[in-house]
């Protein structure tokens, strides 16, 4: 496969526009024809007779590719093919155009997550067509509904799998990356590895009042009942879980990159502990690191200029700190709100998932860390740490200890922004390299050994 080639096939997937609008509202036009599509572009996967193709729920993709030595425990790599909305506005390129311009690919999916769904593919098409027979056996499960929960790709891939009886080495998913310029002190990049992600709680407030006419209205109404409910939560941030474990763990790795005092004060976290975590708290994004965050998302109410509303409805997105659970953060919440008149329907809720492991035995973290240490030898840092998203991986906790988060790219401040926001896009040479790392992540899974950097060039 040619240059031109190896990208035209990002833009094509960038072209079919594959949103999942809401929960059950997904273009299924669009997914069908992104089966089809990747069906054309990847023809050596499909034809591959150790390659075994199924579609589950309808527009999810799993790929069993069988190893030739059944004594090693098969593996798994995740992505999603669905993408969150994007209208036009504020965009330099339109979202769905797909268009390569001064070395980018623009669009809504080029980080999240049609990159990884293609670069997968595209490795295993490179290696089938130098006749790579693997060793050890691996799926890829490629859902279609991520970004709506994974109800009918995601937990149906997993279901069927364990009802296969299937138990799995370690899953790789979407997640962390190797992060650029989020710590003003800390000029070089490193890799996050996340071993764990945070929980998610969808929590519908809710406050009914009797009707009546606006011209003699009551002291309170439902919509001032209920601003103040959530106005109070906004304010009131949850409690601070630096000291639980693992971003010390985070920090402590990276301690060293930083000029003194930083270094110091990292190395020291037993003493400085309090001090990083209140520094923490001040910037939004390393905030969702130390905290579960409350974020308003959703307010209705009113239902004409002079009538005093029925009803008034929120909702409110919490992500769960690892160190907490859904019913913990749900008892804070009943004792902020304070109020017998505002009535909670929780909507959706998931626990953090546990925390797999990162020592000298874990072999997903392991062979990740040394494919980075081989495509990426300028990253000195490889760490484990919390993704503040969801991922589909939550939905594959039954059948292994070993869930990793990791896409083998750069992310700054600004590409973070854009991912879920405008002006999405990925450079072809991160794309290529994204490529080339699952390319030589599917060989290291084979090996026994460390593998020699470079030894397998695309
Ligand atoms: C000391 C370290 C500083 C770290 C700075 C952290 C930077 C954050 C980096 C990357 C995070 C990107 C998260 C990408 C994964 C997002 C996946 C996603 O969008 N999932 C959705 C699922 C929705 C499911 C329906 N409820 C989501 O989380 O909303
Ligand atoms: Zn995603
Ligand atoms: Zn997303």
């Amino acid at each position: 496969m040619d240059r031109k080639s190896c990208t035209g096939v990002v833009t094509g997937a960038i072209h079919i526009p594959t949103v999942s609008f809401g929960p059950k509202e997904l273009n299924t036009t669009a997914l069908a024809e992104f089966g089809e599509y990747i069906h054309s572009v990847f023809p050596t996967v499909f034809k591959t007779s150790f390659v075994q193709h199924e579609v589950i729920g309808e527009y999810s993709h799993l790929f069993t590719v069988q190893g030739s030595d059944p004594s090693l425990q098969p593996y798994m790599l995740l992505a999603h093919s669905d993408v969150v909305p994007a209208p036009d506005e504020g965009w330099e390129v339109p979202p769905f155009s797909g268009l390569e311009r001064d070395g980018f690919i623009h669009g809504r999916g080029t980080l999240d997550n049609k990159n990884s769904v293609m670069a997968i593919l595209q490795a295993l098409e490179l290696l089938l067509l130098r006749n790579y027979i693997p060793r050890r056996s691996f799926f890829i499960a490629l859902g279609h509904d991520e970004e709506i929960s994974g109800h009918n790709g995601a937990q149906k891939i997993s279901a069927l799998l364990q009802a296969r009886g299937v138990q799995l080495a370690f899953i790789v998913d979407e997640g962390n990356f190797i992060l650029d310029g989020f710590i003003p002190n800390l000029k070089k990049p490193f890799a996050i590895i996340a071993v764990t992600e945070k929980g998610a709680i969808d929590l519908m407030l809710q406050v009914n009042m009797t009707p009546g006419h606006s011209s003699a209205p009551p002291k309170e109404t439902s919509i001032g009942i209920l601003a103040a409910a959530v106005s109070r939560l906004e304010q009131t941030p949850m409690p601070n879980m630096f000291g639980s474990g693992l971003l010390k763990m985070t920090l402590q790795e990276l301690a060293h990159e930083f000029p003194f005092p930083t270094n110091i004060i990292l190395s020291n976290l037993w003493l400085f502990g309090p001090l990083v975590s209140r520094l923490m708290e001040r910037n939004y994004i390393t905030n969702a690191l130390v905290t579960t965050t409350t974020a308003l998302t959703m307010f209705n109410a009113g239902v004409k200029v002079n009538v005093i509303p029925p009803v008034a409805q929120a909702i409110i997105n919490f992500r769960v700190d690892p160190a907490q659970t859904v019913q913990e953060v749900l008892e804070l919440v009943k004792n902020i709100v304070a109020d017998s008149r505002v009535q909670f329907h929780v909507l959706s809720a998931i626990d953090p998932p546990p925390v797999s492991p990162s020592d000298h035995q874990a072999l997903g973290y392991q062979l990740l860390r040394q494919t980075i240490r081989s495509v990426f030898p300028e990253v000195n840092i490889v760490a484990p740490g919390i993704c503040i998203g969801n991922t589909d991986s939550r939905h594959y906790t039954n059948l292994t200890t070993g869930i990793y988060r990791f896409n083998p790219l750069y992310l700054n401040p600004q590409s973070f922004r854009s991912i879920h926001g405008i002006n999405e896009k990925i450079s072809v040479r991160a794309y290529e390299t994204q490529v080339k790392f699952i390319f030589e992540f599917i060989q290291n899974a084979d090996t026994d050994q460390e593998p020699v950097p470079h030894l397998h060039e695309l």
